[in-house]
């Protein structure tokens, strides 16, 4: 992966209080198109929220967020998100096949224009070494670990810019996650204008799709 020049996504001047306590404070930092970027921290530290702050699902208390020098506001924060997209440890399931499951986003006004391409799934799934019959699944009774595969799934066919990857593959056994590493990895090589995001408890795996770590010791706050 060589990660290009253009400064694709920029945080800066971030910060979240929580009740007295202050997780983060002033976090700046910017991902270049092409990147794959770590970001770490002790639990509670509050990578979960930063990266839905990234990804515009929390209100910012205080600094911007921009894509390609664009604020949530100025794309739409629907545009956003889709853009630069959160793919959370637990995803939200709300019932049906699999394939019902990936087909539904397309019927959202913010992915007009998209069309769903079973074709498309079908690549990814062996991808991720899962066949054709992964769709038939009611997501209602998808393990911890088809759950992650279906989130993953469901990101990349949407054709974000950004992937924010939150513990995405935690319940994945080692095979497995390898596979989505890979595939995430050839998914960010393969267009302009991507990039990771990946949290991870893993040192084994941040090292292997992480080109550089961010650690939120850098902007906590000094009592
Ligand atoms: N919606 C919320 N409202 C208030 N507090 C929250 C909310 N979500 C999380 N927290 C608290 O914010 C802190 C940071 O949580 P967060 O999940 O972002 O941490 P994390 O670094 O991702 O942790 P871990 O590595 O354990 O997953 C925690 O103390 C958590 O209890």
């Amino acid at each position: 992966m060589t990660p290009g020049s253009q400064s694709l996504l920029d945080v800066s001047g971030l910060s979240r209080v929580l009740d007295t306590r202050t997780l983060w404070q002033d976090v700046r930092f910017g991902v270049r198109a092409g990147e794959s970027v770590a970001l770490t921290g002790p639990s509670g530290s509050g990578k979960s929220l930063l990266l839905r702050a990234m990804s515009a699902l929390d209100p910012l208390e205080s600094g911007e967020v921009r894509l390609l020098g664009r604020t949530p506001g100025e794309w739409g924060v629907p545009g956003f998100r889709a853009r630069v997209m959160l793919v959370p440890q637990r995803p939200v399931l709300y019932g049906g096949t699999v394939l019902e499951g990936l087909r539904a986003p397309f019927g959202l006004k913010v992915h007009a224009g998209r069309a769903f391409r079973e074709e498309e799934a079908t690549s990814l799934l062996a991808a991720l070494s899962r066949d054709v019959s992964f769709l038939t699944l009611g997501t209602d009774s998808l393990s911890g670990g088809e759950a992650q595969v279906f989130a993953l799934l469901r990101a990349l066919l949407l054709s974000p810019s950004v992937l924010l990857l939150d513990e995405v593959t935690s319940a994945l056994d080692p095979d497995a996650a390898r596979a989505a590493e890979t595939l995430l990895l050839g998914w960010v090589a393969a267009g302009p204008d991507r990039a990771l995001v990946w949290v991870s408890h893993s040192p084994e795996q941040r090292a292997r799709v992480a080109g550089r770590e961010l650690n939120l010791r850098a902007w906590q706050a000094h009592a």
